[in-house]
């Protein structure tokens, strides 16, 4: 399918329909000539662009770059004297960036169904759930797979690999919706992020369903939101561009997210506590390897299988069962893709030989997450000896530091605090700030900061049925530490190898008798 191309006149009306010109006098460029490129990058532009000035590393040198390689005329909040170039000036350059690439892929977004995914905890897990349901559908009609685009992977149909953002800025997140209908994968799956809502990454884009899942403290920093209102409100503004409302009851600040969501002309709520929410989970247990539970949604009613531990996860399968109800997606697609969904990084599970000792690698990187996965691995394993292994980024999110310490010393028999993305501080520094929050827990904690270490002692020194979750890294494979991201083995690696030892020393020395027992 080839790309559309619009004449200048066309942006323009966009941007004066829509209150973003700054400036009545008349713009010193042919309207009616055609526009071959919608850029902010200075480093794509070709003749006949149109060049986008944005963003706090922006320099001057960059649109003269953009004028020397053939762009007609810039988009800004300002004027720049250096340049003769004609100049529209606007007064939000995101919301006109964000309707501007809208137009330039030609509004791809009307002609697919996507569903976007909000929520602090949960997004990722669910986007693969709702993949895994909607791929199935669409393998049982001959189609080919739907599209993702998710904090793991970029996946529209003609280009895949490793996200950058969770939600991509909108020249990008316009590409990845055009090449989705060129792909004709009918259906896209997005994470939709606090901060692209804030910034307005996802203006112009039609969703057929938003799913709200849950709010809690994140994400709060100078780098991303001054305070937990400015959060909750960025994350509310989903709902303002979607057909159907997808609503968790169980969530706190239920109330406002469900007012909020009265704005789309249907609302569908989900729940594993209420019975009249419209899809609702009872009867939840656990059989070796999965979590079965009972849905009712209005259409119909059965037992599903998730293949992932973590009642948590529960949660998150509701969540796309109620998106897949939006779209009509039948009970059969909906079981299957669920009975086969996983997850990279979430709750990935290592057995010993033996079967007493269970290692569980996991992204919790926040005090709800760790709190979420903590709380339910003591419930889905009573007997054990809980140990648990993390550490907290450096030079943001310091509010998990005091999240994650509380949840450890709540939930954990033992404590190891290791290196986890430490970025411009130290490791120990970062671990005694944890430590301090440990304090009035009563808990013991060891610091290891190389994390391989910690793993290794976490799994050789567990002398009873336990379980111990590596938790904050998930599948990653860097740690960002203060020359940039370095490689690391990734944790599920470093389970298998310490599990392999542990294995060895049991079979050579059968030192811990009670392992045997799981
Ligand atoms: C506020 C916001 O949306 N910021 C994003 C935005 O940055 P920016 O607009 O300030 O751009 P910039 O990086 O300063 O660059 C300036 C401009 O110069 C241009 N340039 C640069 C070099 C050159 O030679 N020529 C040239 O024209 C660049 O193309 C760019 O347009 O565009 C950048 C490039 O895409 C993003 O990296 C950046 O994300 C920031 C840094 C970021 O990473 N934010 C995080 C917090 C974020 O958004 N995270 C959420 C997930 C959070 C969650 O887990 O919930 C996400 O959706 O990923
Ligand atoms: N519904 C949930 N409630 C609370 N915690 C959850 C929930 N779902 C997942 N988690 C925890 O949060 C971690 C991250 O999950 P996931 O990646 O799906 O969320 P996310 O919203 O995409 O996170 P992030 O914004 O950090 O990328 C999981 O590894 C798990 O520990």
């Amino acid at each position: 399918m080839l790309r559309p191309h619009y004449p200048l006149g066309d942006y323009y009306q966009i941007l004066q329909k829509n209150g973003l010109l700054a400036s009545s006098a008349p713009l010193r460029a042919d309207l009616t000539r055609s526009v071959r490129m919608v850029s902010c990058d200075s480093q794509t532009v070709v003749p006949g662009t149109v060049f986008i000035c944005k963003g706090a590393a922006f320099k001057a040198a960059y649109l003269l770059d953009a004028a020397a390689k053939g762009a007609f005329v810039y988009v800004s909040e300002r004027v720049y004297p250096e340049t003769t170039l004609p100049c529209l000036l606007v007064n939000d350059i995101r919301r006109a960036m964000a309707l501007m690439a809208d137009h330039a892929w030609g509004h791809p977004s009307g002609k697919l169904d996507i569903v976007g995914i909000t929520g602090t905890k949960g997004k990722t897990t669910t986007a693969y759930y709702l993949k895994s349901i909607l791929d199935e559908e669409a393998r049982s009609r001959g189609r080919r797979e739907t599209a993702i685009l998710s904090t793991i992977v970029t996946d529209d149909g003609r280009e895949r690999r490793p996200a950058k953002l969770t939600t991509p800025e909108p020249l990008d997140l316009q590409r990845h919706l055009f090449n989705a209908v060129d792909a004709r994968v009918g259906r896209l799956t997005m994470e939709v992020s606090s901060q692209a809502l804030k910034y307005h990454r996802v203006l112009g884009v039609e969703f057929a369903v938003g799913v709200f899942l849950n709010i809690g403290e994140d994400h709060i920093s100078p780098v991303e939101h001054p305070d937990f209102e400015d959060y909750f409100s960025s994350k509310l503004m989903l709902f303002s561009r979607c057909r159907t409302a997808v609503v968790n009851l169980d969530c706190d600040h239920a109330d406002r997210v469900l007012e909020a969501a009265r704005v789309c002309p249907e609302v569908i709520s989900f729940s594993r506590r209420d019975e009249n929410a419209d899809v609702f989970a009872g009867c939840i247990r656990k059989e070796e390897n999965a979590t079965l539970f009972r849905v009712r949604t209005p259409r119909w009613a059965r037992e599903l299988r998730l293949p992932m531990p973590g009642l948590f996860n529960v949660e998150n399968a509701l969540a796309a069962v109620a998106a897949a109800e939006a779209l009509g997606v039948g009970a059969e697609a909906v079981y299957n893709g669920l009975a086969l969904a996983s997850v990279p990084g979430r709750m990935e599970t290592y057995h010993s030989a033996s079967g007493g000792l269970t290692v569980i690698v996991d992204y919790a990187h926040n005090g709800m997450s760790l709190e979420a996965i903590l709380s339910s691995v003591r419930r889905e394993y009573p007997d054990r000896e809980l140990t648990v292994v993390f550490g907290c980024t450096g030079g943001k999110g310091l509010d998990r530091r005091e999240g994650m310490a509380a949840a450890a010393g709540r939930w954990a028999d033992r404590i190891i605090l290791t290196e986890d993305d430490p970025g411009p501080e130290e490791v120990v520094d970062i671990c005694a700030d944890i430590g301090r929050y440990l304090a009035p827990c009563g808990k013991d904690y060891t610091v290891i900061p190389d994390r391989e270490e910690a793993v290794e002692t976490a799994v050789m020194e567990v002398c009873r049925p336990s379980v111990v979750i590596l938790a904050g890294k998930g599948a990653e494979q860097q740690q960002k530490r203060k020359n940039g991201p370095e490689p690391c083995v990734p944790d599920g690696m470093l389970a298998q190898k310490a599990l392999a030892r542990f294995d060895a020393n049991l079979a050579v020395f059968n030192c811990f008798p009670l392992l045997g027992q799981p």
